[in-house]
């Protein structure tokens, strides 16, 4: 508590943010990532976007106490997060709306170090806050970071760390100009170009994150072809 001149100034709690989280076979990680949130953000919305899920990801959302948008089939994580988003677009749209967090189900514990995200947008400097791991773990040669960071230098002007860090955090009226998303793993790259090219002030924050991360398998390297493919096509539309 603060005596400004006078007057008794209470601190008052940060509103709670609304959460969108697009998850796709996620059972296993995303409890421990919304037990995190809901600790860190007592009373925010969250909202899971089950993509086409064939494990319990919706259950597990439900007993968390998530609200779930379900696609039956997996329409990959761009329409699922716009799914999401489209659920909380009239509270966004209002006067006055919360922050929107977006964050990935398998952060698990480290979910509530996103509160660093939000704190950076309440304080104002910047309207899109995106997280730096600070420690990057697996990922490849390096070609889907570097072709992601090569279209928004490109098509906007921006140079960013990790641009394709799925952990930000946005004012309210960012998101509706910023969705629907970007098809698949091109939204991260497609709402970087549509925020700063709207005047947004896109910053990045390192923070102590941590996530299932892919490696140099043909797994890891067939699932960075699939960014690559999606993020290049985003940029293609927004060229
Ligand atoms: O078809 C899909 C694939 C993934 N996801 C979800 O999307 C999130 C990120 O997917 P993940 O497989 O963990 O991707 P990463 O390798 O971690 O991808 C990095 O790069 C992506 C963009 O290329 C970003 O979306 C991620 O946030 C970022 O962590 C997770 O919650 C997934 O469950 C879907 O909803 N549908
Ligand atoms: O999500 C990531 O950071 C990418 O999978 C890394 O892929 P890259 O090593 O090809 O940039």
């Amino acid at each position: 508590m603060t005596t400004v001149a006078g007057t008794i100034a209470v601190r008052m709690p940060p509103r709670p943010p609304i959460v969108l989280i697009a998850a796709r076979d996620e059972a296993d990680r995303l409890p421990a990532t919304l037990a995190a949130l809901r600790e860190a953000f007592p009373g925010a919305r969250v909202v899971v976007a089950d993509d086409g899920s064939t494990d319990a990801t919706a259950r597990v959302a439900r007993d968390a106490g998530a609200e779930v948008v379900r696609s039956s089939r997996s329409a990959g994580k761009g329409a699922a997060a716009s799914r999401a988003a489209q659920a909380v677009l009239d509270v966004t749209a209002a006067p006055d709306p919360p922050l929107v967090l977006l964050c990935d189900a398998d952060l698990g514990q480290s979910a509530a170090r996103l509160a660093g995200l939000l704190d950076a947008v309440a304080r104002g400097e910047g309207d899109l806050a995106v997280a730096v791991f600070a420690r990057r773990v697996g990922g490849g040669f390096g070609l889907a970071v570097g072709a992601a960071r090569w279209a928004i230098r490109r098509a906007a002007g921006l140079e960013l760390a990790a641009p394709l860090s799925g952990q930000r955090a946005m004012r309210g009226e960012v998101l509706a100009c910023v969705t629907p998303f970007a098809p698949g793993f091109g939204m991260e790259v497609g709402m970087t170009i549509d925020a700063a090219r709207a005047g947004f002030r896109v910053v990045e924050v390192p923070l102590e994150l941590e996530h299932r991360a892919t490696g140099r398998t043909w797994r890891g390297f067939a699932h960075r072809g699939r960014q690559l493919r999606d993020l290049l096509a985003a940029w293609w539309a927004r060229r």
